[in-house]
């Protein structure tokens, strides 16, 4: 029999409320998104989700997969054989599932975590404590963090490497930076868990494990054998330079993440060549979202970021987005243009002793004067393959070129650049290359994102450059395009970008009034009845309503 929560007893809802007002904002996501394994047989409450197996790589609701028909499988334990992109991947070894599973204590230490991380036991009522490891198990793993196992310093978190029964990780140990204010750690924490909780895909990076530990916050993923992304185009360690097919198919693999993500509205908004990380097949991960910064006010709708948190990403982020830093679906497609720029040119992202810094400046120093025609993408592509094309990759067909860099030009341009349309371009590339015979479609594409050529595009220009001659940008000395053995033009007399900081320097970058409806970077899926009582339950919680008015007599 279906039971709902209207038909509870008033003195049971009463109840239910006052303790619903004790919640953190951590327990009220999860109230919109049940996780029903700890229950044997969940209740049949209409508009409920299906249940999901709870957690970790091995875990994973396999749910938006399935319904694609891509693999749902765990991501990407290191273990042997190949793993192509897209391909099926075996589940991971029993001892690494098996290693997942830490024994808790008993009765965990009420003072090991603060109060603002989310506290283990509610984590553990959520049913996924098979996340958890202990801290005396991450200690052991990591060699107590030496630093010989010091992978890199990032943002947020320094990385390590660490080994469990045979199994390669990675530990990324947060830190609380200068910058990040309060609360900031947590974010992040929830963020990452969040995005894991929800989706599971080939190419998004799974998270294994946590540990809320009384000295450090961690959080587990596979080793990944090739590094990021970036190391590889840099050719870090002496690496060989990646060639075309591996390239392409790396960015298609990062755009079907990408496009996976946005499926289910969440936004990733740390899309970079650091986190795009490589398995011993190459085969991409995105990794490591940012935490969607709080609002600051419940009236904002829209997201502010710390400046100094774009200084570390404005290389991958549209103009518009630093200006206004409202979060929405183009901030990753702009990322994944950049991405793909750096993947089709060599060039770094960004480059301080370099006029322009920015990479996405540099090509969008290519719009033709009359940006506003039809085909300027095509036009633009044009000139960046002439200029730019990564001579070290081997060769690369003049179509599949230009496929390349149109597509990276729509991301960088458009403001409603289709991400299923990149998608399919660079699809048809790597095809293309795997020696398939396949049109491309960058004539279609180059003439605007599904529209026809006849029809000017004028309304979906972005003014993306940070460029403007009116900012306050400080002129670096010029070094060219080192990175890129490609021939670099002359760029004399460009003012040096800085990332368009000038919205703001203070802790904040400024918000317009009220922008238009805002994506946020997660979403909890909650039917209207849920939310209703919720709207109603904060109400009363304001001692607006009382909890007959709630809930009826
Ligand atoms: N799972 C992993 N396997 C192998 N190497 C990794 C892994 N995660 C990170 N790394 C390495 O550590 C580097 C830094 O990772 P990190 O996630 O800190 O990226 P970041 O871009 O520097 O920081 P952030 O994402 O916090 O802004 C990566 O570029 C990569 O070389």
């Amino acid at each position: 029999m279906s039971c709902y929560i209207y038909q509870l007893p008033s003195w049971v809802l009463d109840d239910l409320c006052r303790n619903m007002d004790t919640l953190s904002e951590w327990d009220w996501m999860h109230f919109g998104k049940p996780v029903p394994e700890i229950r044997p047989s969940p209740p049949d409450f209409p508009g409920a989700e299906k249940p999901t197996r709870p957690w970790a790589a091995s875990v994973r609701s396999t749910e938006d997969g399935q319904k694609k028909g891509q693999l749902v499988g765990p991501a990407a334990l290191p273990g042997p054989g190949p793993a192509p992109a897209g391909a099926s991947l075996p589940p991971p070894p029993e001892d690494a599932a098996a290693s997942l599973k830490t024994d808790l204590p008993a009765s965990p230490d009420p003072k090991d975590v603060s109060t603002s991380i989310p506290r283990q036991e509610t984590l553990l009522s959520l049913a996924v404590d098979s996340l958890f490891w202990n801290q005396v198990d991450v200690v052991h793993a990591t060699d107590n963090f030496n630093q010989t196992h010091k992978i890199s310093e990032g943002t947020f978190a320094d990385v390590y490497r660490g080994q469990r029964q045979g199994t390669p990780f990675v530990f990324k140990k947060l830190r609380e930076m200068a910058c990040s204010g309060p609360g900031s750690i947590e974010n992040f924490f929830q963020a990452e868990i969040r995005i894991c909780h929800r989706c599971c895909h080939p190419n998004v990076l799974p998270l294994l494990g946590v540990c809320t530990g009384k000295q450090f916050y961690s959080l587990i993923y596979p080793y990944m054998a090739n590094g990021s992304l970036q190391d590889r185009l840099r050719c870090q360690g002496g690496s060989d330079p990646l060639l075309w097919p591996q390239r392409v198919s790396i960015v298609s693999g990062l755009l079907r993440a990408v496009e996976h993500l946005h499926n289910l509205d969440i936004i990733h908004s740390n899309i970079k060549s650091s986190n795009v990380l490589l398995d011993q097949n190459f085969t991409p991960m995105l990794a490591h979202p940012k935490a969607p910064p709080c609002p600051d006010s419940k009236r904002s709708k829209y997201t502010r970021m710390k400046t100094c948190v774009f200084q570390a990403s404005a290389a991958y982020l549209p103009e518009d987005f630093i200006k206004v830093g409202q979060l929405t679906k183009r901030v990753d497609v702009f990322s994944c243009g950049v991405v793909l720029a750096e993947v089709l040119t060599g060039i770094p992202a960004m480059e301080t002793d370099r006029s322009p810094v920015y990479l996405k400046d540099l090509l969008l120093h290519e719009i033709p004067s009359s940006s506003r025609r039809t085909g300027v993408e095509k036009v633009m592509a044009k000139e960046i393959c002439q200029k730019y094309l990564e001579r070290r990759a081997g060769a690369l067909p003049e179509d599949c070129a230009a496929a390349l860099a149109t597509a990276a030009c729509l991301c960088l341009r458009r403001r409603h650049a289709s991400l299923a349309e990149v998608c399919g371009s660079v699809a048809a590339v790597e095809a293309r290359l795997r020696g398939q015979e396949t049109s491309l479609p960058c004539g279609g594409l180059s003439e605007g994102t599904g529209s026809s050529s006849n029809i000017p595009e004028e309304t979906d220009d972005v003014d993306n450059s940070s460029l403007d001659a009116s900012s306050s940008l400080r002129t670096a000395p010029r070094s060219g395009v080192s990175a890129s053995p490609a021939p670099t033009e002359d760029e004399e007399g460009r003012v040096q970008a800085s990332g368009g900081m000038r919205a703001d320097s203070s802790s904040e970058a400024c918000a317009s009034p009220e922008p238009p409806q805002a994506e946020t970077s997660w979403k909890i899926e909650i039917n209207e009845a849920k939310r209703k009582l919720m709207e109603n339950i904060l109400l009363y919680k304001e001692e607006k309503l009382d909890s007959i008015e709630l809930f009826g007599p």
